[in-house]
């Protein structure tokens, strides 16, 4: 089994470019059902979500060609099959994300029900719930969910909560419906904008992403496009949190600013120095960095996936620190592991409390999800020691080629 070694840094110095965003590219990919014509994708991480996504797309027929770096085309004109295979599905919670763009391209698919994972039980409901108003009939059968329809018809669908996923796999089923659709209460992610800017230029009308009212008018045919996905602002914000919590000074580059202000404005208020400069943000940490309290909400509000990252750095902050966690019921995995590391962390309910110390120190541990093992990482630059951290494939669902970025930084972190 690999593992990450991370041991005791010095201050990390100099510049990370971060990647395409792990959450625009993964339901970009699946729209690319949707087209009947080459589509080039730019910027796309080298991530195992996007191989196993890339696997999905070859089983329902897409031809799939990684080109260069970070380049991918896929055409999807000649796809046959409505089913995913259960180990593929199994593996990734976004591959569901196909299942819009084929019900709509086909009338038809049947996919295995996402499983939970650490950080909550992650239903699927308000994504059925968009199905069903646009005219299908849903079935639940051996673990197996069918959507089917011999018409998609847009109506008005209002979501109890702005899912992400649910937003997108609704605009997605959309795009080809008769008529007009409008969800309310629409998720607000750049990813959203992202997706529905793609979707406009492969021909769908999508308006409204980025607000919370998103109408989109059917179309009868979508075609080819290049599009580069936008940089990820959660690999952004861990670098900028890795420059607080080591002292360091680090510029971020390939960032939309504008993507990450409650990250900025939480590190500003922690007593960094940061200084924007285009889509460049120097983060300068320091010794003496103080406790901030954090609530997570969907956008533009603190992003959850930047929680366990900001935990990490609350650890070893001046003062007490209160965490609170909206948007997941269960996302606090981290906190027994950086308990090993020394951290002094209470939970109560959907609340961690944070009383900093002076010192963390290493531990072996185990990164539970993807962005718990990020955090476990920006611990383990600042414990006395050598932090080994298992259950590593969480990370590389989600950082693309992280080792190499943090030891370009100064970091002594290796694999094993
Ligand atoms: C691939 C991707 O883009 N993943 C992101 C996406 O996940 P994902 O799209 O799964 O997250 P959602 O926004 O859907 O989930 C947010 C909350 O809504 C609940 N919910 C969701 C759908 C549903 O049908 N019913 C329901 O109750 C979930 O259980 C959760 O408590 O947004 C999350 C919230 O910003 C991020 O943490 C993930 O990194
Ligand atoms: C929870 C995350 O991703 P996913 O929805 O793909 O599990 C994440 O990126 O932190």
């Amino acid at each position: 089994m690999e593992r990450i070694m991370v041991e005791k840094s010095p201050p990390l110095k100099g510049t990370v470019r971060v990647s395409g965003a792990k959450n625009s590219a993964l339901p970009i990919l699946a729209a690319s059902l949707l087209g009947t014509e080459d589509i080039i994708l730019e910027d796309v991480p080298k991530l195992k979500d996007v191989d196993i996504i890339c696997e999905v797309l070859s089983s329902l027929g897409s031809k799939v060609e990684y080109l260069d770096k970070g380049i991918i085309k896929i055409n999807s004109r000649d796809i046959n099959k409505f089913e995913t295979p259960y180990e593929l599905m199994s593996k990734m919670r976004a591959s569901f994300l196909v299942m819009g763009p084929l019900l709509t391209r086909l009338g038809k698919t049947k996919n295995s029900l996402p499983g939970g994972c650490a950080i909550g039980t992650r239903p699927i409901d308000l994504h059925l719930k968009g199905f069903k108003a646009l005219g299908a009939k849903i079935d639940v059968d051996h673990g197996n969910i069918g959507a089917y329809a011999e018409e998609l018809i847009g109506d008005k669908i209002y979501l109890d909560f702005p899912s992400v996923g649910a937003t997108e796999n609704i605009m997605m089923a959309a795009v080809m419906a008769k008529g007009e659709t409008i969800i309310d209460n629409a998720a607000m992610e750049p990813e959203i904008v992202d997706l529905a800017n793609f979707l406009n230029k492969l021909g769908a009308d999508v308006k409204g992403a980025g607000t919370n009212t998103i109408r989109i008018k059917g179309v009868d045919y979508l075609g080819g496009a290049t599009h580069s996905v936008i940089p990820d602002r959660i690999e952004a914000g861990t670098f900028m949190v890795a420059s607080a919590i080591t002292g360091g000074d680090i510029t971020v580059e390939n960032v939309i600013t504008s993507h990450i202000k409650p990250v900025i404005a939480k590190l500003k208020e922690a007593g960094c120095q940061i200084y924007e400069n285009g889509d460049k943000v120097r983060v300068i940490g320091g010794p003496n960095l103080k406790c901030v309290d954090i609530k997570t909400l969907p956008y533009p509000g603190f992003p959850t996936d930047m929680q366990a990252q900001f935990m990490a750095l609350m650890s070893i902050c001046k003062g007490t620190s209160v965490i609170i966690e909206t948007v997941f019921e269960n996302r606090f995995m981290h906190v027994d592991e950086l308990k090993r590391m020394g951290a002094d962390i209470k939970i109560d309910g959907r609340s961690a409390i944070i009383q900093g110390v002076n010192n963390l120190m290493s531990a072996p541990v185990k990164a539970s999800d993807l962005r718990a093992g990020a955090a476990l990482v920006l611990a383990g630059l600042v414990a006395d020691g050598v932090t080994e951290i298992g259950n590593i494939h969480h990370i590389d669902r989600g950082y693309d080629g992280i080792e190499e970025k943090f030891a370009k930084l100064g970091a002594k972190i290796y694999r094993v």
